[in-house]
């Protein structure tokens, strides 16, 4: 191996991976209870897969609060919600029309007009005193309770008016017109199931319901924490040689994004000890750490230090993909570090390959994983491929094809080519250049 492993590696093949299947998804996380013992342990040059299995495997269970409805849009439930009464609640009239008795009009046509005495008037909101008997009719507004006796609505416009009647020029059947108790949402159904998260529509329903709270998912804290003497914060005139820390923003916000709340911890210089500072206060204070810089091999990249510092094991350092493969994963007290390349497009690539179903499954979402689809490049990709890569580009739809269109350079430090990103294509590795045409498969961002 090129680069220096500190840890002893026997530790990983001593079948110590115990398997466990996740939730019917097909899908299996390994945990490293039986692993401890080892100390010392750790893997490299994981696959992407390896590597999410992991964190997934050791994703803490997520606590729960209590939110009001208009401030629970974007959290995860924490119940599945039943519904306590039927929508609509009553039979309703869809219409502004009259409501009768559907065999009043048996033998009604347009040159055999049935003339119907109106009784009394409903506005929606109101209920009518009066039953529809036979002859009769009253006359209602769209979302006004049926009146009793009546069984079918027929709309202003198919009648005529005349003092307090009404003709009729055709037959109804029972039941036309009329929108039943229940139709929406029938009492003991479940409306929304644990997992989901809240969205517009399920707001309105809820308040349809009458639920004016829920109980939800606490949001997962996640700290990070920045490295590298290079770094310099906004606000500071630009020294020489120095750059804007960039990571801490864009990972903040795709935190803020996904429900998580981001603290940021602060930016230790090349130092392993002070690195180990930040990170035992993200460790007291959030869910899961993150790092930026100081992952892969260099005099400086002093993050597998610090883990060591921070009293935590390692998981595995090194995945075997590019851009991103120095990453590493620790876990100290069941909580779990992931040490994200510095490189901010390697960092972020990584980020959605595994920070994102992480924090979902860690904000109680039932899906986590991305959706996988068939794509067709639609331009060459001249480079050779010898491990696995990732490319950065946007969806587009030609005749009903989907092809992937590049949204810029490659570069493992080209941050802009992930802002309309909404598509990770996966090359195998061993691939040579790549033509026009080409099918990938793609992890859809969205
Ligand atoms: N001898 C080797 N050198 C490198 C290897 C290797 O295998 N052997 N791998 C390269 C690859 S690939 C990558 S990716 C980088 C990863 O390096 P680190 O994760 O240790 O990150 P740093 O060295 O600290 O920084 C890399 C790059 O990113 C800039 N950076 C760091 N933090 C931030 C931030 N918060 N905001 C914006 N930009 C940041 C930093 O200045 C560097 O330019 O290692 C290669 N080297
Ligand atoms: O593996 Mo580095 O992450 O190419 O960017």
């Amino acid at each position: 191996m090129a680069y220096k492993v500190r840890v002893n590696l026997i530790g990983a093949y001593f079948g110590m991976f115990l398997s466990l299947s996740c939730k019917g998804r097909g899908f299996s996380v390994l945990t490293v209870e039986s692993a401890r013992k080892y100390g010392g342990f750790m893997e490299t040059n994981v696959s992407a897969e390896k590597a999410l299995q992991f964190l997934l495997g050791n994703c803490p269970a997520g606590g729960q609060e209590r939110v009001a409805l208009p401030d629970s849009l974007g959290r995860v439930l924490d119940e599945d919600i039943r519904a306590g009464e039927d929508i609509p609640q009553f039979d309703r009239s869809p219409l502004d029309g009259y409501a009768f008795r559907a065999a009043d009009t048996l033998r009604a046509g347009e040159d055999n007009p049935l003339i119907l005495e109106v009784i009394e008037e409903v506005p929606a909101g109101y209920t009518p005193s009066k039953a529809v008997s036979a002859g009769k009719t009253i006359k209602v507004m769209t979302g006004a309770p049926i009146p009793e006796g009546a069984d079918a609505v027929v709309k202003y416009e198919e009648t005529l008016e005349k003092g307090n009647t009404v003709s009729l020029f055709q037959a109804f059947r029972s039941g036309q017109n009329i929108v039943r108790a229940g139709e929406d949402v029938m009492k003991g159904q479940i409306v929304a199931r644990k997992g989901s998260v809240v969205n517009p529509p399920l707001i309105g329903l809820l308040a349809a319901l009458g639920i004016s709270e829920i109980s939800v998912f606490r949001r997962p804290r996640v700290a990070v924490v920045s490295t590298g003497e290079e770094l310099q914060d906004l606000g500071e005139e630009l020294e020489k040689g120095k750059i804007r820390n960039s990571n801490s923003y864009s990972l903040a916000a795709y935190i803020s994004e996904l429900g998580g709340e981001p603290l940021v911890i602060g930016t230790a210089g090349d130092k392993a000890e002070e690195v180990a500072v930040l990170m035992k206060r993200g460790l007291a204070e959030a869910d899961v750490v993150m790092t930026t810089g100081g992952v892969s091999v260099g005099d400086y990249d002093v993050v597998q230090d610090a883990v060591r510092l921070a009293g935590a094991e390692v998981l595995f350092w090194r995945i075997d993909m590019k851009p991103g493969s120095p990453t590493l994963a620790a876990l100290k007290d069941g909580k779990l570090i992931l040490g994200l390349s510095g490189n901010p497009a390697a960092g972020m690539v990584v980020f959605q390959l595994l920070a994102s179903p992480l924090i979902k499954k860690l904000a109680g979402r039932a899906e986590y994983l991305w959706q996988r689809i068939e794509v067709l490049l639609k331009e060459d990709f001249r480079k050779n491929s010898p491990r696995r890569r990732y490319l950065r580009g946007r969806l587009v739809w030609e005749k009903g094809t989907a092809l992937m269109e590049f949204t810029g350079g490659q570069g493992n430090d080209v941050l802009s080519s992930l802002i309309e990103c909404d598509l990770l294509a996966e090359i195998p590795a061993g691939s040579g250049p790549l033509k026009a045409g080409e099918k990938l498969e793609a992890l859809l961002l969205k």
